[in-house]
């Protein structure tokens, strides 16, 4: 195929790829790596220029195919650089220059000098090595809402590596390939192609990660309270669904524990508001001791909060809501050098077999709270103990 025809479509493909990058980091600043993927589109680009310079001029060895074999293994470092600061590692953009140095180095050997096809030899491994991180970085990735969207990108960069292998293979197996600069030579024509197709669908893939990574954040902050960090009730309404259908599957036992920060509009009234937000944060913070690391917790309400109690025990919700309760009494909030000791008041309520729906066992949990609250504040009651059903109550 025409060498002229392919350098010209992949210094546009090239061209996209930066500015697709480039524009959807300017929609959201917030994604850095864009700027990294940016920056390898304009050095396939300038690896593009400096080859189509050199098919009508006379070009010293270290700018083509020196400097242009330098801009194109920075093309693919720096696709590696976007995946670690995606991933929230250091890009290492001093491995990238000492790459580079290594590479232009490379060019003064006479190794270098000889063939076209030696040239491709001596780059592979660096391509190859690039590519394989690349893979092995995201193969690694065990995040699944996130992982199917590194999935493209793995294949992309397995596939390009793995014909540049078998390239390298069939070269160093010794068939005498008549490679020439910028030739039309079966095997170039496959490279410059495979480099076309990568270009153009590492493209695509990188900003399938992105879009992806802020639908996440966007959904996250949806159902995530910005004061606590705790879920919000939208995600309640979520994850009490699931979890009940889960409990009347499985039998096992599910309790609602809320509980609501006492007298907590004189702390507002007397203190400000802003203290009122620390004492929000600060009962949060505590709680969280005191519930165990797979207890959902979500914030309701102002100062009203809720866990969901999985497990097989009947008494770990009552177990969990006095070590709460506990906590924080003896954990005070420093206001000035002052101790401000916060209580709360709990109810608990466990899901029953004739529940027809989760909300059910969150309003008896309700009632067991606003039976702790008439009852003194600071402690826990549990529905059916503490106080028992209507029908029950009238019975007895
Ligand atoms: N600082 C702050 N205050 C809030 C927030 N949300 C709700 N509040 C306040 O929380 C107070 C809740 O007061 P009440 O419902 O009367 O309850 P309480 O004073 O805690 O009394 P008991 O619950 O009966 O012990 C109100 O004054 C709300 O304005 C918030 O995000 N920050």
């Amino acid at each position: 195929m025409d060498s002229f025809t392919l350098v010209i479509v992949s210094a546009l493909v090239s061209t996209i790829m930066a500015a697709t990058m480039y524009l959807l980091h300017r929609a959201s600043r917030r994604t850095p790596c864009l700027l990294d993927w940016s920056a390898a589109g304009l050095c396939f680009l300038a690896s593009n220029v400096i080859a189509l310079l050199a098919m009508n001029t006379k070009l010293p060895f270290v700018v083509a195919p020196g400097i242009a074999n330098v801009f194109y293994i920075s093309g693919h470092y720096l696709i590696l650089a976007g995946v670690r600061r995606h991933l929230g590692l250091r890009p290492r953009y001093d491995w990238l220059a000492a790459l580079a140095v290594t590479i232009l180095l490379l060019h003064a050997t006479g190794f270098a000098h000889g063939a076209v096809s030696r040239r491709l030899l001596m780059l592979t491994p660096f391509v190859v090595g690039i590519n394989a991180s690349v893979v092995w970085l995201l193969a690694r990735q065990t995040d699944k809402a996130a992982r199917g969207s590194y999935l493209p990108l793995l294949v992309v960069e397995a596939a390009f590596m793995t014909q540049l292998l078998l390239r390298a293979l069939f070269i160093s197996a010794g068939q005498p390939i008549q490679l020439t600069f910028l030739g039309n030579q079966l095997w170039q024509t496959a490279g410059s192609l495979a480099v076309l197709a990568f270009l153009s669908l590492a493209t695509m893939c990188c900003a399938l990660i992105v879009i992806r990574h802020q639908e996440l954040a966007l959904r996250s902050a949806s159902l995530t309270d910005s004061l606590t960090g705790w879920l919000n009730r939208r995600a309640l309404l979520d994850m009490a669904e699931r979890e009940f259908q889960r409990h009347r599957r499985s039998g096992d036992v599910l309790h609602f524990l809320t509980f609501d920060i006492d007298h907590f509009k004189s702390i507002n009234d007397q203190h400000g508001h802003a203290v009122g937000d620390a004492a929000i944060r600060h009962v949060t913070n505590v709680a969280a001791q005191a519930l165990r690391g797979y207890d959902a917790r979500f914030r309701i309400g102002g100062e009203e909060f809720a866990a969901l109690i999985t497990g097989d025990d009947k008494l770990q919700a009552h177990q969990v809501g006095e070590r709460l309760r506990t906590l924080i009494e003896n954990s005070p909030l420093l206001i000035d050098g002052q101790r401000l000791t916060l209580t709360v008041s709990l109810g608990v309520a466990a899901c029953e077999h004739d529940d027809l729906q989760w909300d059910d066992a969150l309003r008896r949990a309700d009632q067991a709270l606003y039976h702790a609250k008439r009852h003194g504040r600071n402690r826990l009651s549990v529905y059916g103990v503490d106080l028992l059903p209507l029908a029950t109550a009238r019975l007895a």
